[in-house]
């Protein structure tokens, strides 16, 4: 459906504030001939010849009054930044409601990006206040969280994830009586690829906004594909911020990270369907679920616990290390661990929490309580809460599960193990309590809040009685990668050291470096593959020995 936007005023006055007395004349908003760009166009009264154009691009609009506007635009006139001018315009419009129109014409003729070719419009009116996503992240962590995304590399690796991509595409593609005709929204799109694949399924039009500099590379891959791109408008800027020009009936998007909501993308994807989806349109995927798994694994335990031994020397050059050990053990099971994980360490049914994307309110993501509740179907250790996800599409014809359990085919947001401090012994059958308690942060993550108990059992036992208790607050932001124990024949065991102690080279390194450390939490683009098979493994030895492709550091 289109909207009702008035694209011709008439009579307004403009006043050229650096030049010209003012004059009446009608103004058109139009696409430039040539560029495509927006053009606000001055015609002297009843001439059809425009004597002004501004190019809406560099241009800001302000209110001064209820029929008076200012508008300033830069103009290059010369390569020296320093020397760009700017000219302002004072608009006097007729009626409130016309300056109302006007503006709302500026504001979406701004945006508006007419073909793949002419390149994308910014976001950036004078008028914009500050946006919802502003106000909760912060500006550091945009900026980096943005400056990650906008790299061709970084959008690869997700391009790489088979299983992510062939899973959208397989659920676009064979629900395509839901996009035929539709007008689609793609929250986030990246390299656009998503927006391409509703347009193959055949939407009608398809807006893919993005809010980093991946922009731009989304309108060359859009304009390389022309039958499909002719339908797609990239639009650069945030969801929280941009405008468009109609309500749509299908959102699409990948907002998941690690454990979900990682990225806090989740919120941006919801606010995005309260602003512009149909009631009762379409959200691909509809639904995700965190999956949960006590877990029982004594060497990663002993290799977190022992990383703080260094801090037991009595003697170290003479200086008594003891009085920091305390800090650094915490601080290393401060960490969550992320890998890929053998499923025979889980020691209990999973069980899931689920986040129904159609419904849930934006608020509800700060916070986000989970009860625990399982049955230990073997007597084990208990080191921690094992975690992954998956996404449903609900299509109309077929429903399908993005799942990124261990054991299924390893994705790049592999899977997450909050390690206690302090692990249980629990016998077969006995009851596993607790709590996740995940709270949203400035720096787009979460903070996690687990604790694990383990409950009487066996006759005699009194109702509800807890054992043993242990807890652990982690931060999402910063795991700590690791390396899976692998399983192989003898024969294929020289073969696996080489690749783990290769492996081992790099996650080592890529633990060490912060700013390495805060991206995996976006994006953990490491190429280590899921023990599933050996030759994944051999596969992903061969990788790395080419770490300009297969690390991303
Ligand atoms: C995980 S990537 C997915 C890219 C693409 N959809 C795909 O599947 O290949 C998420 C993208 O969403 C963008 N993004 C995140 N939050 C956004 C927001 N609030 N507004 C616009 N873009 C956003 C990021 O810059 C990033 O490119």
């Amino acid at each position: 459906m289109e909207a009702s936007l008035v694209d011709e005023f008439a009579p307004i006055s403009v006043d050229d504030l650096s030049l010209a007395p003012p004059a009446v004349v009608s103004a058109r908003f139009v696409s430039d001939d040539q560029s495509g760009g927006p053009q606000l166009r001055f015609h002297l009264m009843d001439s059809l010849e425009a004597f002004l154009h501004l190019d809406l691009r560099g241009a800001q609009l302000f209110r001064l009054g209820p029929v008076e506007l200012l508008c300033v635009v830069e103009e290059s006139r010369t390569n020296d930044a320093e020397k760009t001018c700017a000219r302002a315009f004072r608009i006097r419009l007729t009626t409130e409601v016309e300056s109302k129109a006007f503006h709302s014409a500026f504001k979406h003729w701004k945006q508006r990006l007419i073909g793949a070719k002419t390149g994308y419009l910014e976001d950036k009116q004078g008028l914009a206040p500050i946006s919802k996503f502003d106000d909760k992240i912060e500006a550091a962590s945009a900026s980096m969280y943005f400056h990650y995304y906008g790299q061709l590399r970084h959008q690869q690796t997700i391009l790489e994830d088979h299983v992510m991509t062939g899973t959208y595409y397989t659920a676009i593609i064979t629900n395509h009586v839901d996009f035929q005709g539709r007008v689609v929204v793609e929250v986030g799109a990246g390299t656009g690829i998503l927006s391409l694949f509703a347009a193959q399924a055949g939407a009608k039009h398809v807006y893919a906004i993005e809010a980093s500099e991946m922009a731009e590379h989304a309108c060359m891959l859009i304009a390389g594909n022309p039958p499909l791109g002719q339908r797609i408008t990239v639009i650069k800027g945030k969801v929280e911020e941009v405008e468009l020009p109609e309500e749509v009936d299908i959102l699409i998007s990948e907002p998941m990270g690690t454990l979900l909501v990682n990225g806090r993308m989740l919120e941006s994807y919801v606010i995005a369907r309260d602003r512009f989806l149909v009631s009762n349109g379409k959200m691909f995927p509809s639904a995700g679920r965190i999956c949960m798994a006590p877990f029982s694994d004594e060497h990663l335990f002993v290799e977190i616990a022992n990383k703080a031994l260094f801090w037991q020397q009595q003697n170290y050059y003479g200086v008594d290390l003891t009085s920091l050990y305390g800090s650094f053990f915490k601080g290393y099971f401060s960490k969550p661990v992320l890998g890929a994980f053998d499923q025979r360490i889980l020691i209990s049914p999973a069980i899931f929490y689920t986040l129904d994307f159609t419904s849930i309110k934006e608020e509800e993501l700060y916070e986000i309580n989970v009860p625990l509740n399982f049955v230990a179907s073997v007597g084990a250790m208990l080191h921690g809460l094992a975690c992954w996800f998956d996404v449903l599409f609900n299509g109309s014809s077929v429903q399908s599960w993005l799942n990124t359990a261990p054991g299924a085919p390893t994705t790049h947001w592999y899977q997450l193990l909050c390690v206690l401090p302090q692990p249980m012994y629990v016998m077969a059958e006995q009851e596993i309590t607790g709590h996740l308690h995940l709270v949203a942060h400035h720096g787009q993550s979460y903070t996690i809040n687990l604790s694990m108990s383990a409950k009487m059992w066996g006759p005699g036992a009194c109702q509800g009685g807890i054992l043993q208790t242990s807890s652990c607050s982690l931060d999402l932001q910063n795991p700590y990668c690791h390396i899976s124990q692998f399983y192989a024949v003898p024969h294929e065991q020289e073969l696996l050291n080489q690749f783990t102690r290769s492996q081992e080279a790099s996650l080592k390194s890529m633990n060490e470096s912060d700013s390495s450390n805060s991206m995996n939490e976006f994006d953990p683009s490491i190429t280590m593959r899921s023990p599933n098979s050996i030759q994944d493994m051999l596969d992903s030895f061969v990788a790395l020995d080419n770490p300009e492709t297969s690390l991303d550091l």
